[in-house]
């Protein structure tokens, strides 16, 4: 554990051997070689768990993301539990939203739950800008766990403007998200303003954490992938550059906007993610927007992801979630397979295409993180 007692050192590790930013996972993102393949997975703290299980059976989703110290147990379970390479914070991308102002609740089974869905300027305009006080309960476990968690670098992360909004349009989770594009293509200019709201918040939220310690950040767009490339780039791209582009010019001397004079606070070191499913054909352009690494679903293979993306970014993912269902021997080859494809790409972080499932053996997803690890630095030692 880190004698590191101002969770500052730790964020500004770049100099310091051994730390969160010396991490296989935070090499991998920078494109840079490691001792072995890092792995982490998507709701990696979660109901797979049951030690998740037994915190969460008296304490309501959104009040479990507004303790301290809950967000911090929960945060560090699946890192004790399987050596994962990074932690990411528990928590969830309406946090924010509800921070805002806006009145939702996350119902068991069903997601995010909206009281009363976005339709005229009006309720754009009580979306409320956010400051740290807003979200302090964030602040503090990520200070707390940059503390606790030592050289294993934490994983920040925000919801996309696109995939907030449809569960602001919407009302709640959809399956087409009919009433989200009912708006972008028939009121352009309240839907720009939604999303510009919601890019604002998502930022300020994104910088909360980075200034509490997170060494990267992953902004979830998981359903950009129901639009097509074209209305992807009218619609959210400029939205979703607007925050991750916005990360990299409050580096002082580098670009505009709200420019920061403290080099402590500074964002712009911080690896940045961009993750959606279903999204081959947008895997481009999300990488545009302004990331690091781009996540990849089940649906494209690494090395084709590689070839959309290009070469100066890392990709991350791509295991189906469903083949941790499946028997030992199949998940191997899985395994396998994308460390092999992951080749083509200049830095490979192994994930999964989505969320763990709660129905997922957990002791499967430890041995995927041993498997991954004895896999890569094998090929490591190979040269
Ligand atoms: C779309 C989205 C949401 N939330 C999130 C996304 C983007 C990632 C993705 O595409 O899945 C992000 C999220 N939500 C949660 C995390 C925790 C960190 C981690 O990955 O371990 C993260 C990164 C906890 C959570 N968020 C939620 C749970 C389950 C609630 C519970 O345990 O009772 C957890 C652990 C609730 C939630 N919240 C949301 C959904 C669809 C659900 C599932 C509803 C259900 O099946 O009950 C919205």
């Amino acid at each position: 554990m880190s004698t590191d007692t101002t969770g500052t050192a730790a964020r500004d590790g770049e100099q310091r051997p051994g730390g969160p930013a010396d991490s296989p996972f935070i090499r991998a993102c920078r494109r840079r070689p490691g001792p072995h393949t890092p792995v982490w997975f998507m709701r990696q703290a979660g109901r797979s768990l049951p030690e998740y299980r037994e915190i969460r059976a008296s304490v309501p989703m959104l009040e479990s993301c507004r303790r301290p110290e809950l967000v911090t147990e929960i945060t560090l379970q699946p890192v004790r539990r399987h050596g994962v390479d990074a932690a990411i914070l528990f928590s969830d991308i309406v946090v924010p939203v509800a921070a805002a102002g806006v009145d939702l609740d996350i119902v068991p089974g069903t997601g995010p739950v909206v009281a009363e869905p976005i339709r005229i300027a009006a309720d754009v305009e009580r979306i409320r800008p956010i400051t740290r006080d807003d979200v302090w309960y964030v602040d503090e476990a990520v200070r707390q766990l940059v503390i606790e968690l030592g050289d294993t670098p934490l994983i920040g992360f925000a919801g996309a403007p696109f995939t907030l909004a449809s569960y602001l349009v919407e009302g709640g989770p959809s399956r087409t998200h009919a009433k989200t594009k009912a708006l972008m293509y028939g009121d352009p200019e309240l839907w720009h303003a939604l999303c510009g709201r919601l890019a604002e918040v998502t930022l300020a939220f994104l910088r909360v954490q980075i200034e509490a310690g997170v060494s990267a950040v992953q902004l979830f767009d998981s359903w950009a992938g129901t639009l097509s490339e074209a209305d992807y780039r009218r619609y959210v791209l400029p939205h979703s550059t607007a925050v991750l582009s916005g990360l990299v010019d409050d580096c002082s001397g580098s670009g505009r906007g709200d420019r920061r004079a403290e080099p402590e606070q500074s964002h712009a070191g911080v690896p940045r993610i961009h993750f959606g499913v279903g999204t081959g054909e947008l895997l481009g352009a999300m990488g545009e927007a302004g990331a690091d690494v781009v996540g990849v679903d089940w649906r494209t293979p690494l090395d084709v992801a590689t070839g959309r993306i290009g070469p100066d970014k890392a990709v991350q993912g791509n295991l189906d979630p469903c083949v941790l269902l499946a028997p030992w021997p199949v998940v191997e080859a899985e395994v396998r397979r994308i460390l092999d494809q992951g080749r083509a790409a200049p830095g490979h972080v192994f994930n999964l295409g989505h969320g763990v499932l709660p129905e997922t053996d957990p002791d499967v997803l430890t041995r995927v993180v041993a498997l991954v690890h004895e896999l890569s630095s094998r090929r490591a030692d190979q040269g």
